[in-house]
């Protein structure tokens, strides 16, 4: 019962308190000694049925009298952790999955034991009678439950992509990432890494796109546990990620300013990068986050970070053209990020894509103003969204002549394995096995 216990309580955290999957996972995996099997079942159980919550909760509701909404959450999401498990687990006997929900009910929910019961022994019975909506009929309902994906975000998708397209993107944002780590060169080598890894049975292989990146084969759960994480040898970053500190190319003694920096992926890259010398000033408008990129700055042994609460909305008259180069990685939609955050299909409308565009678009302007003239502007996002993204940059450069945009695939041809467009480069997760990522690179004249 313990790991899911473990799991319906980090369900429990995201549906009820809001919490981010991914820190609600991890700040329970470390709440106790759990096996290694027991880590990745928590994992496997919160996962699969967050990313499938739309169709697990179209199932209840066909064998449920009661409205879910009315239904106690701690028993909810026994049902849905039950459901995942019978549907979409061959390795669990079905009933096993019904004896534990009910063994967590007796401890969470007492009075609602026997519809538990009832409810998931229904299901094992019957799953050959569940209906689904006619593909023909409501393409948009039919894509919608069957891969768990709100109807306002599948409708978006198909306005951008044929049908076959977003098809495939719905169905990869169900799946696990790859799980990458940048090596600190500053303190090691790639190599150095490797063997240091292996000697943990962990299989780390290195990446022929960027040197610093390795992937960890079989998506080891807990690197932050690992020596060579602790001694700041390694930072878990996404490839796409990592591609924003090379494309932004800084050099050593440069002045870089990063205007959404926490917690300091790509800033302590930057420093790394340099290394060491010159000075990146860090910026974000969160306290709490500006303290993450202190602490990863100490770890990685990185020195020239200086981190600073400032809102990107406000415009700094102190830094006007004083900046070699400077980076906008924006608060942004996240749509190309929802195989690590699935909750995001959940929490997002599309009004808040709108409003987070403007943001971008404000928080673009006034960075731009702190480049020095000949310096580079780089804007990045974790997502797909073509409003945000080229749309943005777009709107950018009509009231901002002074900047060009530079061509990221002729300046790094090796860089990546994917497309470009345009000038710029949008990644997508069912194309190039990577998040939904976006880069574009600017100069001023
Ligand atoms: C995509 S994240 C940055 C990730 C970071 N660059 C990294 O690689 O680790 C966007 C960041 O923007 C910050 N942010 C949101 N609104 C902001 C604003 N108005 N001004 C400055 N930072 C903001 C958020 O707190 C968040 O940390």
């Amino acid at each position: 019962m313990d790991a899911r216990e473990g799991a319906l309580k980090v369900l429990y955290e995201i549906e009820v308190n809001k919490a981010y999957s991914n820190i609600a996972l991890n700040k329970e995996i470390k709440s106790k000694p759990y096996t290694k099997l027991d880590r990745n079942f928590i994992t496997e159980l919160v996962y699969g049925t967050l990313e499938n919550l739309i169709f697990i909760d179209y199932v209840l509701q066909q064998f449920s009298a009661m409205k879910l909404k009315k239904i106690n959450p701690w028993a909810l999401n026994i049902l849905r952790m039950g459901i995942y498990q019978i549907l979409f687990l061959d390795k669990i006997p079905p009933f096993a999955a019904v004896n534990e929900g009910v063994n967590l009910s007796k401890k969470y929910c007492k009075r609602a034991s026997g519809f538990i019961n009832g409810i998931l022994r229904n299901i094992i019975r019957n799953q050959g009678t569940i209906n689904m909506p006619d593909r023909k009929e409501n393409l948009l309902e039919y894509l919608s439950i069957k891969y768990s994906h709100p109807q306002w975000m599948v409708k978006r998708f198909l306005s951008y992509y044929s049908e076959d397209f977003t098809e495939e993107l719905l169905k990869v944002n169900n799946e696990t990432p790859k799980l990458y780590i940048r090596v600190n060169t500053l303190k090691t080598t790639v190599e150095d890494v490797i063997e240091l890894l292996q000697q943990q049975e962990i299989k780390a292989e290195k990446n022929p796109y960027l040197s610093e990146a390795l992937v960890i084969e079989g998506g080891f759960s807990d690197l932050e546990a690992l020596d060579a994480y602790k001694k700041g040898l390694i930072h878990i970053q996404d490839f796409s990620s990592m591609l924003v500190a090379r494309i932004l190319d800084p050099k050593e003694g440069e002045f870089i300013i990063d205007v959404c920096s926490a917690p300091g992926g790509k800033t302590t890259h930057i420093a790394q990068l340099m290394k060491n010398k010159g000075q990146v000033l860090a910026r974000d408008i969160y306290d709490h986050k500006l303290k993450l990129i202190k602490n990863n700055a100490k770890r990685l042994g990185i020195k020239i970070i200086k981190t600073e609460k400032f809102n990107g909305k406000d415009l700094d008259h102190g830094l006007i053209e004083k900046a070699d180069k400077v980076l906008v990685d924006a608060p942004c939609s996240g749509l190309g990020i929802i195989r690590r955050k699935p909750e995001i299909k959940y929490r997002k409308e599309a009004d808040d894509i709108k409003i987070i565009t403007e943001l971008q678009l404000k928080i673009l302007i006034n960075a731009s103003k702190y480049v020095k003239p000949g310096g580079e502007l780089l804007y990045s996002t974790c997502t797909i969204d073509p409003n945000e993204n080229n749309g943005v940059v777009e709107r950018f450069l009509k009231e901002n002549p002074r900047y060009q945009l530079i061509d990221i695939n002729q300046q790094y041809p090796l860089i990546l394995p994917g497309e470009y467009q345009e000038k710029m480069i949008q990644l997508y997760p069912n194309l190039h096995g990577t998040d939904g990522f976006f880069i574009a690179k600017l100069k001023k004249k």
